[in-house]
């Protein structure tokens, strides 16, 4: 990779720009920060191949996997890597603020209408804002705050209960290490937490912990464990780790050495957590898993103190209400006249009635006319149209309230955005498939449009001539011309009571 480029500043103004998706810009801030260290910028063709080959890059460094950028084809268009004058494109974060200006080596098209950009990234601006932003150092800023001598690194992309603290006490003692603890926050929520979250619930553990120096990390994850793994490596080795407690699943590669403990059980003879063979089988606890801590949080159970220290049980449930506090997604889909609009005003009433949320409809027609006038009924159109309710659906369950959503939403990748911005929100997402067949819609046919469809007069009627996609992750499905238009609002109601969503009640009089 070419090194020390000077970019003129009016080739940087009058440069295009462009915001890279979340994991990229986690990508873009690893390597301005110098966490990828040697690495400076966005691989080019030569260096992918270079590494599928001999896993080196083309210039024989040593670089463990891909780091690339892709751009719409539009936006690549105009960029020539050979001219001083049109080889920069600048990178913004999410909201628009300059993040780096990317010198374009190289450019070439990858699938559907993409193309892949490699070069040299410089940053551009401060660095932009985040909540704790300030505990977002760079690997050098870390690097020399660390004592001499062994630092153990710690990945924290999970709370830390009890048996992840032994396990760090334990290791940082029999090392004589420094502790080095990591926070990922390079994604809106893992594990169902927002990164602000998972930085609190470490920081109530710390008077758990020896000493120790914290770092929040921009760092997302990869769609394969290993790629994952081998890069934490590096991005650790780059802030000064020499030993690595392992999650699990963490490779070594770096020039550092991977710590792998043995598990951990509580002993109830004397309340310590000790090799779990070590224990007789009668009186061991196994820790809990993810999955169950979540559940006790969505019950509303505290979490045990043998398991979690309070303070930690106290930010969890903070960040985690039970789910009867949290915001949730109603999203009902189905044809043309199945009866969504129908169950959903019904719903809507009943769970006003109740009263314990504020309820908001985003009715199909509703929408067509305040959200996404102007829309046609294409497919570019009409996965618009469901990625604005999703994301106002979202917005509205990030403050705990109730929507409640009724697109004919006909593709399966749109709904599962939808479902993807409730959860990444923390909010649940309940899919409700009003499977009403296709004849029983159009007797019913209340607006004309499949008379109209039928005769030619219209094009595009989903179930006539556009594709409907049958969702195959529905949490409940219905079909109206079986049961009465009560009986499904039931029936939604009870999936929502049974669920956890809506707090149980006895019938009004
Ligand atoms: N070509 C075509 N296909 C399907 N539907 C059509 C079409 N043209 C107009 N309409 C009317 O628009 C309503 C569906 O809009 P949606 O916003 O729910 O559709 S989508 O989710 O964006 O696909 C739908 O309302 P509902 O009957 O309430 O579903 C129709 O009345
Ligand atoms: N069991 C039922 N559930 C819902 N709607 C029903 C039922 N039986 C008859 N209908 C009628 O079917 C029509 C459904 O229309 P609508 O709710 O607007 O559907 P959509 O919103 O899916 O287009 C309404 O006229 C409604 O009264």
């Amino acid at each position: 990779m070419s090194k020390g480029w000077v970019l003129p500043d009016d080739v940087l103004r009058d440069a295009p720009v462009y915001t890279p998706r979340p994991g990229e810009l986690a990508d873009l801030e690893l390597l301005v920060s110098g966490a990828y260290a040697p690495l400076e910028g966005f691989l080019t063709r030569a260096d992918l191949t270079s590494l599928s080959r001999r896993g080196r890059l083309a210039d024989g460094t040593s670089w463990p996997v891909p780091v690339t950028l892709q751009v719409p084809a539009a936006v690549a268009e105009g960029l020539r890597p050979g001219d001083p004058e049109a080889r920069v494109l600048v990178l913004t974060d999410g909201e628009g603020a300059p993040l780096a200006a990317l010198d374009v080596q190289d450019v070439w098209p990858t699938r559907d209408g993409m193309a892949g950009l490699g070069g040299p990234v410089k940053r551009l601006g401060d660095g932009g804002h985040a909540p704790f932003q300030r505990l977002r150092r760079s690997p050098e800023e870390i690097r020399a705050l660390l004592p001499p001598g062994r630092v153990l690194g710690v990945i924290a992309d999970r709370p830390l209960h009890r048996p992840q603290l032994a396990h760090i006490a334990h290791t940082t003692r029999t090392l004589g290490a420094h502790l080095l603890v990591m926070i990922p926050v390079g994604e809106d929520a893992t594990g169902g937490l927002a990164p602000e979250a998972l930085v609190r619930t470490i920081f109530a553990a710390r008077d758990r912990m020896p000493p120790a120096t914290l770092v929040t990390v921009p760092m997302a994850r990869r769609r394969d464990e290993i790629s994952d793994a081998l890069l934490r490596a590096r991005v650790s080795a780059a802030y000064g780790v020499t030993h690595l407690l392992s999650a699990g699943e963490t490779l070594s590669g770096a020039g550092l050495k991977v710590v792998v403990p043995r598990e951990l059980a509580y002993d109830n003879r004397d309340g310590q957590w000790r090799w779990r063979d070590d224990i007789p089988p009668r009186n061991r606890r196994l820790a809990l898993t993810p999955e169950e801590i979540d559940d006790h949080l969505d019950r509303g159970f505290p979490l045990p103190e043998w398991h979690t220290p309070p303070a930690v049980a106290k930010e969890l449930t903070r960040a985690r209400p039970p789910r009867r506090h949290r915001g949730v997604v109603v999203f009902l889909t189905g044809l043309s006249g199945s009866g969504k609009s129908t169950i959903a005003s019904g719903l809507a009433d009943a769970l006003r009635e109740a009263g314990d949320r504020t309820i908001t409809l985003l009715d199909g027609d509703v929408v067509r006319r305040e959200l996404s006038a102007g829309l046609t009924f294409s497919r570019a159109d009409r996965d618009l149209n469901v990625r604005r309710i999703g994301w106002v659906a979202a917005e509205i369950a990030r403050h705990r309230g109730l929507a409640i959503c009724c697109p004919i939403a006909p593709y399966a990748q749109a709904r599962a955005n939808a479902r993807q911005m409730a959860e990444a929100a923390g909010a649940g997402f309940v899919l409700v498939h009003v499977a009403t067949p296709l004849e029983v819609c159009e007797q019913r046919d209340r607006k004309g449009l499949y008379a109209r469809a039928r005769a030619g007069l219209l094009t595009g009627m989903t179930g006539i001539d556009d594709p409907y996609e049958e969702p195959t992750d529905a949490d409940l499905v219905l079909d109206t011309s079986k049961i009465s238009i009560e009986e499904g609002v039931q029936r939604v109601l009870g999936l929502l009571t049974e669920s956890g969503w809506v707090e149980p009640r006895l019938q009004p009089a």
